[in-house]
């Protein structure tokens, strides 16, 4: 079977141009932007090169973004008032902490720290409670690119067996939830899961957020079903490559999204939404 290209950046080009028209509209409505601020603590690489993105794509969309780079040895409690500082902050509509940080700063004390309503990143324990129990919200941006990415493909969720590698708070919880919220039956395997590959070779749909490359090969999948591939790991060579053997799975798999170029687009894209809708929320 010919496996379909799931285009996330294609779509993420799409996407972002109707939020630079809403942006448009909102500045002309209430006379100012909606604001972001971006809080990047220490000196990864990665990190770094992620909130460029953000900052890139805020630009422009026409969202001020306002970027705070703290020193790796930061105090908890210097960011905490920095983030204490945003949500007073009347031009700024949404905060995000890039994580990870370093490990003397509790990402639990930081997360809760934000205000619910400027939670742009959908972390906070009032957003996932708010998404828990299916109320409108902020969502976590890659989970909920990820499920606009399915819409835009007419990929049935309801009455279909997913399968989730991986429990992290940032992508595998909270794809879990999203999922079942559109009614699939939902697996979520770890570290600790026995028969991992079992289940998703069953599954219809499976999402891989583990972040070993390669590791979900032909044998991992049944034929036809939808490869989610949310692992980025940086070769020696300097190439990106996702959890998925793209060319293992070439013809097996119903539908997959590449790495570079599936998720990672609409997760930025997503932060993009969630200012525009937080702004829209605090002025309404
Ligand atoms: N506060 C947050 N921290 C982190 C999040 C998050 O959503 N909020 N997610 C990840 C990193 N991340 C965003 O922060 C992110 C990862 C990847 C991409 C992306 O566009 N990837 C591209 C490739 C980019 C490249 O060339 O390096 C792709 O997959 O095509 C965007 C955002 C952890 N931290
Ligand atoms: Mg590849």
């Amino acid at each position: 079977m010919e496996t379909v290209r799931l285009d996330g950046k294609a779509l993420a080009a799409k996407k972002r141009e109707s939020i630079r028209e809403g942006v448009e509209k909102f500045t002309a409505k209430s006379g100012f932007a909606p604001g972001l601020a971006v809080i990047i603590v220490g000196d990864n690489p990665a990190s770094h090169s992620y909130v460029r993105g953000k900052e890139k794509a805020c630009e422009k969309a026409g969202i001020l973004s306002e970027k705070q780079h703290l020193s790796a040895d930061v105090s908890e409690k210097e960011l905490l008032d920095m983030i204490g500082h945003y949500n007073e902050a009347p031009h700024i509509h949404g905060i995000l902490v890039q994580l990870p940080l370093p490990d003397h700063i509790s990402e639990s004390k930081v997360i809760e720290q934000i205000s619910a309503d400027k939670d742009v990143d959908g972390f906070h324990p009032i957003s996932v409670g708010r998404m828990v129990t299916g109320q409108k919200t902020l969502l976590p941006c890659t989970p909920a690119g990820i499920m606009e990415i399915l819409k835009a493909y007419d990929i049935t969720l309801s009455g279909k067996n997913a399968v989730v590698l991986g429990r992290s708070n940032i992508v595998g919880k909270p794809m879990a939830q999203l999922l079942l919220n559109e009614h699939a039956t939902v697996t979520v395997c770890h570290s600790r899961t026995p028969n991992m590959k079992d289940l998703a070779k069953s599954a219809d749909i499976v999402i891989s957020a583990i972040g070993k490359p390669g590791l979900v090969d032909d044998t991992y999948i049944k034929e036809g079903a939808v490869v989610i591939d949310v692992g980025i790991s940086r070769l020696e060579d300097g190439t990106l490559t996702g959890d998925v053997d793209e060319a293992a799975v070439q013809g097996q798999a119903g539908h997959l999204t590449p790495v570079p170029g599936g998720v990672g687009p609409m997760t930025i894209t997503m932060l993009l939404a969630n200012t525009l809708q937080a702004a829209e929320e605090q002025t309404a």
